[in-house]
């Protein structure tokens, strides 16, 4: 073991003071001065328009430096902020002593973004080549908006995240709501000039991320203090649950989180207690990727598939090759970059998921496969902070694997114990060898760990399998994809029939479903752009090789 190596000194920051309250903080729920979000905003990029200059101190590597909370993981400790203007919503009060008064402006995207969140708008497909209509009206003054500056964004963390959903809200509404029979979408400079320049600041693709419908699109109902959704296209309630499933399993999977701090502490010391222990934490880490299964399949029980499919899903496309986003104004702006990144949101963007891979030895790249970059280009739409937990951990588990020295431990067990042979890399460490004895506990928990996080992979197959590839089929055979007009818009208010929980297939059904139409299914992109069905069963397949096998 490398004595110089520092264990991995912390997901969490114990030593939090809890009572101080900060100047931009929200004051229902203050933020400690050693906050992360109470320092100076740490804008990464040199940015000429910005008075803050300050560079994040990375040198510690405490969590708050890469904003995971020890209660809610990389969901925030407090509601985000549910208006820049700090008029309504729940961060009215604000508005009152003025202290929210630079950020009024902005009340012009708030007040946009409200009228298209109460339109029931319907998708350009369906609003085909009629004119005059609410969502042609409404384009119209998304484009007549006044380019509003950002800099009184800057300082401000939560502010900056803000504008992005936001932005990001109105720019999937403009862009869906056009007419679907043209090429290309012109996304008017009110939008594009704001949107880049904070997309540029919080290192963010332009366009709605996880972290924009799940990660920070919450609030607290005031009656019982359950999660509730801020912004959505469709206000149903299948919408609000699809991203508050999300949420639950984001937070179920704080555990996990502290679990992986235990565990590579102990690997630091690396001795028998911490082997004991390990296979303690290992053991926990697989309930509680059970119980994020669990989870998953509560999504049958408040999000109905039709409506999701045909209704809620569109609304999250990215920028396709039948239909380019051009961003107009951008010339205006010497310093903006053509955005590159342009795929639709996707729960892959989790760092959650990537952070159990990287910490179990799960490794998902491979030559041949063109999807199998698409996980590590998920990263690129993660919180920047997010995405730095996750180089670290992928750092730290390079230095020291949790899968090599189980590998290790189990030799050592039987008594072959020193070889300078084992090394991860080496054939011997395949499992093969009569070495490795199933019994070893400390396998088997590591295996159980793997295990639950492929069968979580196989329920998600399920469900996707349920909510696109089914309904994909059923639209090829029946032609019924087409417009149902704004008549049968209102009743997806109703919902219609919801799928219980126990219509939830079991593992394997997903193979049966799906083998008849082989070509279609091929065919079908997710949200991210992967051909999902292929990428999925990849990703699960990678899973499943990690256990190590007698
Ligand atoms: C109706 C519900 C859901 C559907 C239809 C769905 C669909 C998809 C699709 C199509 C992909 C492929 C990547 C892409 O192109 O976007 C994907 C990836 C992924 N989804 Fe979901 N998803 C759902 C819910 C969830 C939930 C609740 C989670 C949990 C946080 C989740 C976690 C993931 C992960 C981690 C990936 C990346 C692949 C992997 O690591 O296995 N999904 N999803």
């Amino acid at each position: 073991m490398d004595a110089s190596t520092p264990p991995m000194d912390s997901f969490t920051d114990n030593n939090t003071p809890t009572t101080t309250t900060s100047s931009m903080n929200n004051t229902l729920f203050p933020l400690p001065p050693t906050h992360f979000l109470s320092q100076p905003r740490p804008s990464g990029i040199a940015s000429p328009s910005s008075s803050n200059r300050v560079v994040v101190d990375t040198t510690t590597l405490a969590a708050h430096d890469f904003d995971v909370d020890p209660r809610t993981g990389f969901m925030p400790p407090h509601p985000p902020i549910a208006r820049l203007g700090g008029v309504g919503g729940e961060n009215g009060a604000h508005g009152e002593n003025g202290e929210y008064g630079k950020y009024g402006m902005y009340e012009a995207w708030e007040g946009i973004l409200d009228e298209a969140c109460a339109g029931a708008f319907r998708l350009g497909r369906d609003i085909g080549t009629e004119t005059g209509g609410k969502e042609e009206r409404w384009r119209g003054r998304v484009r007549e908006l006044p380019i509003l500056c950002i800099t009184p964004l800057l300082d401000s963390e939560p502010h900056l995240r803000r504008a992005h959903h936001v932005l990001a809200w109105i720019l999937h509404f403009y862009i869906h709501t056009h007419e679907s029979g043209t090429e290309e979408v012109r996304i008017p400079p009110p939008i594009t000039l704001p949107l880049l320049r904070v997309s540029r600041e919080m290192h963010l693709p332009p366009l709605l991320t996880y972290s924009d419908d799940v990660l920070y699109n919450w609030g607290l109902n005031p009656q019982n203090s359950s999660l509730r959704t801020l912004t959505s296209f469709t206000s149903t309630a299948s919408e609000s649950h699809f991203y508050l499933t999300s949420a639950r399993i984001e937070l179920i999977g704080v555990r996990a989180l502290g679990l992986m701090q235990d565990s590579l502490d102990e690997l630091f010391v690396g001795d028998d207690i911490a082997r004991t222990r390990i296979t303690g934490f290992l053991g926990e880490l697989a309930g509680v990727v059970g119980e994020m299964e669990g989870e998953l399949g509560r999504m049958y029980g408040g999000c109905d598939v039709w409506v999701f499919y045909q209704y809620i899903r569109p609304w999250f496309q990215g920028e396709s090759e039948e239909k380019r986003w051009v961003f107009e104004g951008i010339e205006m702006d010497p310093e903006l970059e053509y955005p590159k990144e342009l795929g639709g949101p996707s729960a892959g963007q989790s760092s959650l998921i990537h952070a159990l891979d990287i910490f179990l030895g799960v490794h998902h790249t491979s030559d041949t496969d063109p999807d199998s970059s698409f996980l590590s280009r998920m990263q690129l739409y993660m919180p920047r902070h997010h995405r730095n937990f996750l180089s670290h951990l992928r750092e730290q588990s390079r230095r020291r694997s949790l899968r090599a020295w189980v590998l290790e431990s189990v030799a050592n067990a039987e008594g072959e114990a020193n070889t300078p042979l084992l090394n991860a890399n080496t054939p011997l460490l395949n499992a093969n060898t009569p070495l490795l004895n199933a019994n070893t506990p400390l396998l088997s928990a590591y295996n159980s760990a793997v295990t639950a996080l492929k069968k979580f992979r196989d329920a998600h197959i399920v469900l996707v399998a349920r909510y696109i590839i089914g309904p994909a089929a059923r639209v090829k055979t029946r032609g019924d994809s087409q417009s149902l007009g704004e008549g049968s818009y209102s009743k997806i208010k109703g919902e219609g029939e919801m799928k219980g929980e126990g219509e939830a297939k079991e593992e394997g059904e997903d193979e049966e479903e799906t083998k008849g139409e082989e070509k279609d299914r091929e065919a079908l992109k997710g949200t991210g752009g992967t051909h999902l069905a292929r990428f999925l069963k990849s990703v699960r397949d990678n899973t499943r090789d990690a256990v190590i096998q007698i």
